[in-house]
């Protein structure tokens, strides 16, 4: 799969452009502020139906416009394929594909799988639970739509018993209303962490295996899924039978604190690196290439599960690696289509044998260099 073209027309800073992507390496430069992050951004809207930095679309019209446009050709399994959002500030996004228009956003997932490592997925390996539960629910929604959808059912069903946790205090009689929300709860949240489960048992080999590529056998990357039930060797019915017990047993805690403190929106990942907690112990380099490794990972798993290779967007991180990471990243290039956006000129003799184009971004417009 590689995307032949993309078109925008009052996308952020983007009046109205449409540039051709080489169908292996596409390296785009320019300096602060041109554009480079824009551009990818539309690419992943294309692929998710929203934005990596923002929930607000209406951050992505242009600031004197009140409608804006991506549209995006792809060649998937030999026939072109079209992607369209309009984006209005006034209405709803719509989506059409293939020139239909869809009901739903979601409709949007599956057709064009990518995978961004921007510096803001760095945040996976320093910062809270939020950021690698967040991880995890992208990259399994691209490998099954439909967990994007019990997701949202399962923050739904969480956010009314939340509700109904901060009434009870005032209204006993309430209470016996709680087993309705349990019951979703349960039924949504056990799926959720099988998911969950399954996906990061994918993960682990494969990120291990390509982390000690990486490092050259210097560090070993262990990865495991931390679940308030501690799900790993039950079957579907023990996790059920053990969710509602540990549910009943809390029930007085999360009416005094008004909220529900087991379930899936309380897992984690723990990575370490050589037994050591990379959160707290690992340098910046170390962190970087963790995330790279589970980046790189994920577009295995997409390949293994849909047959093809997602795309893979690389915002301003490749100068951020040194040689060796480098010239693994390169080696990597040759079967994936690959946008990199970058301030400096990131050739490396490496890059040498690798079929790419080069272009320059200025102030919203677009360049063909070689
Ligand atoms: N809705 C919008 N309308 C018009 N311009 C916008 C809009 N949103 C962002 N911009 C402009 O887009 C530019 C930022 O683009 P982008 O984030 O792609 O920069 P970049 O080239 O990746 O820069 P850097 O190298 O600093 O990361 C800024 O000049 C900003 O003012």
């Amino acid at each position: 799969m590689h995307i032949k073209s993309v078109k925008l027309i009052n996308f952020r800073n983007y009046k109205g452009i449409k540039v051709f992507l080489n169908s292996n390496l596409n390296i785009f430069l320019g300096e602060n502020g041109e554009g480079k992050t824009n551009l990818l951004e539309s690419l992943y809207i294309a692929s998710s139906g929203k934005s990596f930095r923002t929930n607000k679309d209406k951050e992505l019209i242009n600031l004197n416009k009140n409608e804006a446009y991506v549209g995006v050709e792809l060649v998937k399994e030999d026939t072109i394929k079209t992607i369209e959002i309009k984006l209005d500030n006034n209405k709803p996004k719509r989506i059409k594909i293939n020139g239909i228009e869809q009901d739903k956003i979601s409709d949007i997932f599956g057709v064009l799988q990518a995978v961004i490592f921007s510096p803001e997925d760095l945040k996976i390996v320093k910062e809270g639970p939020y950021h690698r539960r967040n991880f995890l629910d992208i990259e399994i929604t691209q490998i099954k739509p439909i967990y994007k959808s019990i997701l949202n059912d399962y923050s739904r069903v969480l956010a009314q018993r939340n509700n109904l946790l901060k009434v009870i205090p005032y209204d006993d009689k309430k209470r016996k209303l709680l087993f309705v929300w349990n019951k979703q709860l349960i039924e949504l949240g056990t799926k959720i962490m099988i998911f969950r489960n399954s996906f990061v048992n994918r993960l682990i080999p494969i990120s291990k295996e390509i982390h000690k590529s990486i490092t050259k056998g210097e560090e070993v990357l262990d990865i495991s899924y931390i679940s308030s039930l501690n799900i790993n060797k039950m079957d579907k019915n023990t996790i059920i039978k053990n969710f509602e017990k540990i549910l009943l047993e809390n029930e007085n805690n999360d009416i005094e604190k008004g909220s529900t403190s087991i379930g899936p929106h309380k897992d984690d990942l723990e990575i370490k690196i050589n037994d050591k907690d990379v959160r707290m112990f690992g340098s910046q380099g170390q962190k970087r290439t963790t995330v790279l490794s589970l980046k790189l990972a994920e577009i295995e798993l997409i390949k293994q599960e849909t047959e093809e290779y997602p795309i893979l967007l690389l915002d301003d991180v490749f100068s951020e690696l040194d040689i060796n990471r480098r010239r693994y990243l390169v080696s990597r290039f040759k079967d994936i289509q690959t946008i990199i956006t970058s301030n400096d000129d990131i050739n490396t003799p490496h890059m040498d044998k690798i079929d790419k184009k080069t272009y320059y971004i200025k102030d919203g417009d677009i360049l063909y260099s070689k």
